[in-house]
């Protein structure tokens, strides 16, 4: 698969995208649509004076604008990219503003819920097609969007039974035309597999980094200045957005606490090893985990670094 993302296309395949918050993964969907030439229009909205501000000085938006009922007035497709704790809010103020015929989708982490918090309030003739770009990093904002975030990257589609197939198929040709290959399955089956392979990796982050901080053997300096391997990479996990990952894990609650048992019930495994010298245990563990990210990296699934502002070559 090609590092770069395609030329622009000829046709749009939108006339006019309304992106809702522009942090991260709004702006980075932002910079994409309008490199590859997917709409004719891209409004932006956000509730932040000084984000709007920015995605002006940026140019990456046609229309920029903090008042939602608006901003999604006439567009033909809409993505929330709020934290998912904020969909339902917004899905109301929309709903009256939303054109016939018109697509909803979102970029959030978490599905099942968005789907609850979402769904109800679409009027007839509207579809959802819940989505899930598997890609990020630990910045937020529009200066850390990049056009190129999604690129040979998962995007999860989990459309509620009944959705129009042709709504999910151009939702498909969106994610593929950013870069990204798709998948659909169900919310539920996504927010197990997220669960144990994103939710609880951050919890674990989190937590190792909190519990090194809280050390009363291990003042903060040291914290710092021993951190050159392994800690680091959790440092690193560990700086994400606060308000993205509470409204995560408040609202995949069953899934993670499902992984977290399981997860329990193994470190206590390995608990028990490393007290008996059982060696071989160890090392069988740590020859498997090896692999899976030797086959990561060969996959070429591995996250890219945004810029801000350092010279990056052409998306
Ligand atoms: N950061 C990641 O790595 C990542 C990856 C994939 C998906 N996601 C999902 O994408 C969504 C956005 O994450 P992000 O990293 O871009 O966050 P971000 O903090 O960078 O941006 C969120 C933006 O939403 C705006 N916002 C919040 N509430 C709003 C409201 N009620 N109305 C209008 N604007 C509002 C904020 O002002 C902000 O500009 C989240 O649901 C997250 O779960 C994040
Ligand atoms: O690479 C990172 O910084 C990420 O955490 C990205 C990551 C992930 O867990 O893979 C985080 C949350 C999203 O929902 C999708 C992607």
């Amino acid at each position: 698969m090609p590092n770069r993302l395609g030329p622009p296309l000829e046709t749009p395949l939108f006339d006019r995208i309304a992106l809702i918050g522009l942090g991260l993964i709004g702006s980075s969907i932002a910079r994409a649509v309008r490199h590859r030439n997917l709409a004719r229009t891209i409004v932006a909205i956000d509730r932040d004076d000084a984000t709007l501000a920015r995605v002006r000085e940026l140019r990456i938006a046609d229309e920029v604008t903090s008042d939602l009922a608006a901003g999604v007035r006439g567009a033909d497709l809409v993505i929330l990219c709020v934290p998912v704790g904020a969909c339902e809010t917004v899905a109301k103020t929309m709903k009256a503003s939303l054109k016939a015929g018109a697509i909803v989708s979102d970029v959030g982490s978490v599905k099942a819920s968005v789907i609850a918090q979402v769904q109800p309030h679409l009027p007839d003739g509207v579809s959802f097609v819940p989505a899930h770009p598997v890609a990020g990093t630990e910045y937020s904002g529009p200066d850390a969007g990049f056009a190129t975030l999604f690129l040979k990257r998962w995007c999860i589609l989990t459309p509620p039974e009944g959705t129009d197939e042709a709504a999910i198929e151009r939702m498909r040709d969106f994610w593929s035309a950013l870069g990204s290959d798709v998948e659909v399955m169900t919310a539920q089956h996504h927010d197990l597999v997220l669960a144990i392979t994103s939710h609880v990796p951050h919890l674990i982050a989190y937590n190792i980094v909190g519990t090194a901080a809280d050390l009363e053997t291990v003042t903060q300096s040291e914290v710092i200045k021993f951190s050159a391997g392994g800690f680091r990479d959790f440092t690193r996990i560990a700086a994400s957005d606060p308000t993205m990952w509470r409204d995560v894990f408040l609202h995949n609650k069953e899934a993670v606490l499902e992984m977290l048992a399981r997860l329990n019930e193994d470190i206590a495994l390995l608990a028990r090893a490393i007290r008996w010298g059982e060696g071989d245990k160890l090392h069988d563990l740590f020859t498997r985990t090896r692999a899976i990210r030797r086959g990561i990296i060969s996959q070429g699934q591995e996250t890219p670094e945004p810029d801000f502002g350092r010279r990056r070559e052409d998306p």
